[in-house]
């Protein structure tokens, strides 16, 4: 694996410790139940306990099967695998063995024997320089359990007479090449005890093996004049990874005075880092280091801070690690701590070898993901970049294929294979890790969906309350801004007798026509009051004709200087009556106060609803009468005792005198005894104003009256009948007055009689009606 150049200073050495291995509790113990989660809320997609529990089993690649690479892509592969056969036989031969037989390594297992007796023969065949085939023994061709295999995607295979020189040029060259041009670079060895891991990695003096061979070139550019490599230090460590008595892995540091090495938070601490000078310091270093398993670090840094600048950062690292082989138990027949320091070894190689089989198969298809076994291993984890392709890494795959053949496992497990001997047991229990792992896994991902849509449903929710919310308080205040309007206009309005329109609506009587009759949209007020007399007088308006709006004013209006105003359009107001205290008598109770809209009297609350006997007494003491009788050409009768009914020029500004009307016969009540004691009017049958009686009948006379008036002037000759029994719609009992139909318009009596008076029309008229000081008739 190659990678550029880091300008980073060089990083810890990290390692991890094996995980836990204490039973995890299964995810459906605490999983809740998909059916309760599915049916809590609506729209969030129930829980596929099928793909959690019924996921496909990862494939574990089978431990022997190797996949082949191609063989085109093979020049452009960060991870290679060599291999290496042993030779058949070891004799001593000076020309191509140099070593001859060599004593083993201090630390390592010791290697299988064989029976002295025991005919060897190979098995393995080279196929070409990328695939051997590993075939039993003649002998063993009869027995089931042996069957020939071909092992193909080898970056090259060295045959049993390869030389140390060969192997260095196409394994070890092309690294410590780019170890110099400033990129780390490892180099494993891998196999089977004793099939010559050792031999090819560090060698003997005679023929040396990867590790000096690889120190000669580094230190051979590092002393030439005005190379920049001339410039560069070499800084070398070296450890060894170990299990004492089986009880977890350590780490000896193995450089002189090295001691074990604690391991914090998954990083080596305390490993010292020799500066070597030149070639003989750094094989002397190595040879007193060299253990079992061991790894060995040459580390790459500018001698001066200034040549940095000069030149190209150089933090690359050379790493070249010898593991211990994997061995057979049997064959050994190690006991006590041998026999777990075996399976120590045994473990690390199945693992590494894993770990190498993901890396072959993630190389060869990108997409397919790494398996996690690098966290099974303290080795694997501090190989860990370039297991995960992050380094260069060139593996040495030493075959053995020494081959006993009495024993027909060896030939099948051993020999070609990359050094990873996976016994059936830790298979078998691996493949039941990485099914709960895919179990876990899937129901991590279908419980973070089923959290996600709860969490969206949850948003959704809280938008939709904070939208209502937000209505809500609009809504509240648009109602106190009314409430406001609504008490602001009860305090400025000066016809405070008329009810309010909650009043109206409250007492069903049709607010509405009251006021539209008038061509206005709300009760008159002191402010207003010229506004709305001239919407109430002005042509476009229309009124209807016989509608008729009443108009309390207190006192004060009349004396308010704005009212003047209506002076000008021929409201003629009664300053005689407006006195406050004449009124107060009159009606006994000066609080009293109500409106009329046609024969109707709407008290502004119940509480305020004179008595019969009070509204006997309540005279139409006006001796000012007005009456408008034209939408379209307004004219006015101006009443004025003494004087009779005048026709008032409209307000368009004809000036046309008043017609004075001879009134004269039309007796005025002065009191309300007079009132008490008229006699019964009835309409159809009298002419109260021809009989000279009192045109203004007591309330209990009008109760009990029907009025049928023409309600249009001379123009039109319309007639509108109405017929009231106010008896039954207001006044049949004391409690709060009631109005069942929407009021019709007509005429009073008193000015409709005068009409008729003025007018020569017939026209019946019975009631006026005055409750006010002023009033005014459209
Ligand atoms: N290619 C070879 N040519 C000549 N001799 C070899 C070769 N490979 C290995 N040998 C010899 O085989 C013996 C065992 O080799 P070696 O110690 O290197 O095996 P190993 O894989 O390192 O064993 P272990 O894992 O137990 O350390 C040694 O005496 C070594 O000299």
């Amino acid at each position: 694996m190659e990678l550029p150049p880091t300008s980073s200073p060089r990083p810890p050495t990290t390692v991890r410790r094996n995980p836990p291995r204490r039973a995890k509790q299964t995810p459906l113990a605490t999983a809740p139940d998909p059916s309760s989660l599915s049916s809590a809320a609506g729209g969030i997609t129930p829980f596929p306990p099928d793909d959690i529990l019924q996921p496909d089993p990862p494939q574990i690649p089978p431990p022997v099967p190797r996949s082949p690479a191609p063989k085109s892509a093979a020049s452009s592969e960060n991870l290679k695998v060599f291999l290496r056969i042993r030779p058949h036989e070891i004799v001593p031969r000076p020309s191509r063995n140099p070593c001859g037989g060599k004593a083993k390594a201090r630390g390592k297992c010791a290697s299988p024997k064989g029976g002295k007796n025991k005919k060897k023969s190979s098995c393995l065949a080279i196929n070409d320089s990328h695939s051997v085939t590993l075939s039993a023994q003649p002998s063993l061709l009869d027995s089931k359990r042996t069957k020939s295999e071909v092992y193909d995607g080898f970056s090259f295979v060295f045959p049993q007479d390869s030389l140390q020189q060969e192997v260095y040029e196409k394994v070890m060259n092309p690294l410590v090449l780019d170890f110099i041009e400033g990129k780390s670079a490892l180099l494993v060895a891998v196999g089977p005890s004793g099939s010559g891991k050792t031999h090819t990695m560090f060698g003997c003096p005679r023929d040396p093996g990867m590790l000096p061979l690889a120190l000669r070139q580094i230190f051979s550019h590092a002393t030439g004049n005005g190379d920049p490599h001339s410039s560069r230090s070499y800084y070398l460590s070296m450890f060894e990874i170990y299990s004492e008595r089986g009880k977890g892995e350590r780490i000896l540091d193995l450089s002189p005075n090295g001691i074990d090495l604690s391991i914090q938070q998954s990083t080596i601490k305390g490993l010292q880092e020799v500066m070597v000078s030149s070639l003989a310091e750094a094989e002397s270093l190595v040879a007193c280091g060299i253990r079992s398993q061991y790894i060995i670090n040459i580390r790459a840094a500018h001698k001066n801070a200034d040549d940095e600048h000069r030149f190209p950062p150089n933090n690359a690292v050379l790493t070249i690690a010898d593991l211990a082989g994997a061995e057979r138990e049997r064959k050994t027949g190690n006991q006590g701590a041998r026999l777990l320091e075996s399976n120590f070894i045994n473990n690390t190689s199945m693992v590494f070898g894993l770990c190498l089989r993901s890396l072959l198969e993630h190389q060869k298809n990108p997409k397919k993901p790494l398996h996690k076994h690098f966290k099974n291993s303290l080795l694997t984890r501090y190989l860990k970049d370039y297991l995960e392709g992050k380094k260069r890494m060139t593996l040495v795959d030493v075959g053995k294929v020494d081959t006993d053949i009495n024993d027909e496992n060896q030939m099948s497990k051993e020999g070609a294979h990359v050094g990873v001997q996976c016994n059936e047991e830790v298979y078998v229990e691996l493949q039941k890790t990485k099914r709960n792992e895919e179990v876990i896994r899937n129901f991590a991902k279908a419980l973070w969906n089923v959290l996600k849509q709860y969490k969206q449903k949850l948003e959704d929710s809280e938008r939709e309350a904070g939208n209502l919310k937000e209505a809500l308080r609009k809504e509240m205040a648009k109602s106190m801004k009314l409430n406001k309007e609504l008490k602001e206009l009860r305090s400025s309005c000066s016809f405070h007798r008329h009810p309010f329109p909650e009043e109206i609506f409250s007492s069903e009587v049709d607010a509405p026509y009251e006021y539209c009759a008038a061509g206005l949209s709300k009760p008159l007020s002191i402010t207003d009051d010229l506004t709305n007399c001239d919407a109430f007088l002005d042509d476009n308006t229309t009124p209807t004709i016989g509608g008729q709006i009443h108009i309390n004013m207190p006192a004060g209006v009349l004396a308010h200087e704005d009212f003047t105003g209506l002076r000008d359009f021929g409201l003629k107001m009664d300053s005689s009556n407006s006195n406050p205290t004449e009124t107060a008598n009159r009606d006994s109770s000066s609080s009293i106060s109500c409106s009329t809209v046609d024969d109707r009297t709407i008290y502004s609350s119940p509480k305020e609803m004179p008595t019969q006997q009070q509204e006997d007494k309540r005279m139409p003491t006006s001796d000012t009468a007005e009456l408008s009788i034209s939408p379209g050409d307004i004219k006015k009768l101006i009443y004025e005792k003494g004087k009779g009914f005048q026709e008032k020029a409209n307000r368009t500004g004809d000036k046309e005198q008043l017609k004075t009307i001879d009134v004269r016969e039309i007796s005025y009540p002065e009191g309300s005894k007079e009132m008490h004691s008229s006699p019964e009017i009835h309409p159809q049958t009298h002419d109260p104003i021809k009989e000279g009686k009192d045109i203004f009948p007591s309330a209990s006379q009008q109760l009990q009256t029907s009025y049928a008036l023409p309600v249009r002037d001379m123009k039109t000759s319309n007639k509108c009948q109405l017929t009231k029994n106010l008896k039954e719609q207001k006044y049949g009992s004391t409690s709060k007055p009631k109005v069942a139909e929407k009021p019709k318009r007509r005429l009073m009596p008193a000015s409709a009689m005068l009409l008729r008076e003025f007018a020569g029309l017939d026209m019946e008229i019975n009631k006026p009606k005055v409750f006010g000081n002023f009033f005014i008739l459209m």
